[in-house]
């Protein structure tokens, strides 16, 4: 796989979905395409984590079409796995691997060359400035330390396409600065970016496009 890579298009027509009676998205529809950032605005509740999962194939629609590059997203088809990185809540972790274990062993899964991969890792804990942190356990940082370094795992496989389920969440001022500055990034990278966020700030900084998720009845 080469990487950087061209970013996913994402295509989301009136998708819906109900579980069980209750509705957990009303009809919404949006277009995010390669190298630019769709940010998912709406009050608590209104579905945006819901429409992050249909677009990485987590969760089917109850009505509508989610598609990536034209074919339905879909966990279990290797073409999604294979384009999309979520951050989607905590990602698995593993309590005896430090921060720099956790990021050899992506860097492995990915096929990528042995004899440079610590260079990768360090550039890629210094993406999010926690490579000081490199020894640490997981268990072992602050929440938000803990988050940086999600943003860190989420950010070193490749990826055509970034999920992010508010990426802003715990940090201070100064990182969710550099959170918007490593958005625009991966965007001029070709890489589409699609992400909830209640920040106003990031949101101006980062999002080519703002799609309003009402939880209102259309
Ligand atoms: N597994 C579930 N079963 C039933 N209802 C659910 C389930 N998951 C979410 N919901 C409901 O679906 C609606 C949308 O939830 P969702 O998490 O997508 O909202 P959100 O816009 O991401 O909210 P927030 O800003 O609070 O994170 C909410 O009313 C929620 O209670």
């Amino acid at each position: 796989m080469v990487w950087p890579m061209t970013g996913t298009r994402v295509e989301v027509v009136d998708a819906a979905k109900e579980l069980d009676g209750a509705v957990l998205l009303r009809p919404t529809s949006m277009v995010a395409g390669p190298g630019t950032c769709v940010v998912l605005r709406g009050p608590n509740g209104a579905g945006k984590t819901t429409l992050l999962r249909l677009v990485g194939g987590l969760t089917t629609p109850s009505g509508g079409t989610v598609t990536l590059d034209g074919a339905r997203a879909d966990e279990r088809d290797p073409a999604t796995r294979d384009a999309v990185a979520a951050l989607l809540g905590a990602p698995a972790t593993y309590r005896d691997l430090t921060l720099v274990d956790h990021l050899t062993l992506v860097d492995a899964t990915w096929g990528r060359d042995p004899d440079t991969c610590a260079e990768r890792v360090a550039a890629g804990l210094a993406r999010f400035g926690v490579d000081d942190l490199a020894d640490r356990f997981t268990h072992e940082l602050s929440s938000g330390q803990r988050h940086l370094f999600h943003l860190a795992l989420t950010w070193f496989r490749p990826a055509r396409l970034l999920l992010l389920d508010e990426p802003e969440q715990r940090l201070d001022d100064d990182r969710r600065a550099l959170l918007a500055t490593r958005i625009r990034e991966r965007c001029a990278e070709g890489t589409t970016v699609v992400m909830a966020c209640h920040d106003p700030d990031v949101t101006a900084a980062a999002a080519d496009e703002v799609v309003e998720v009402s939880g209102e009845p259309g």
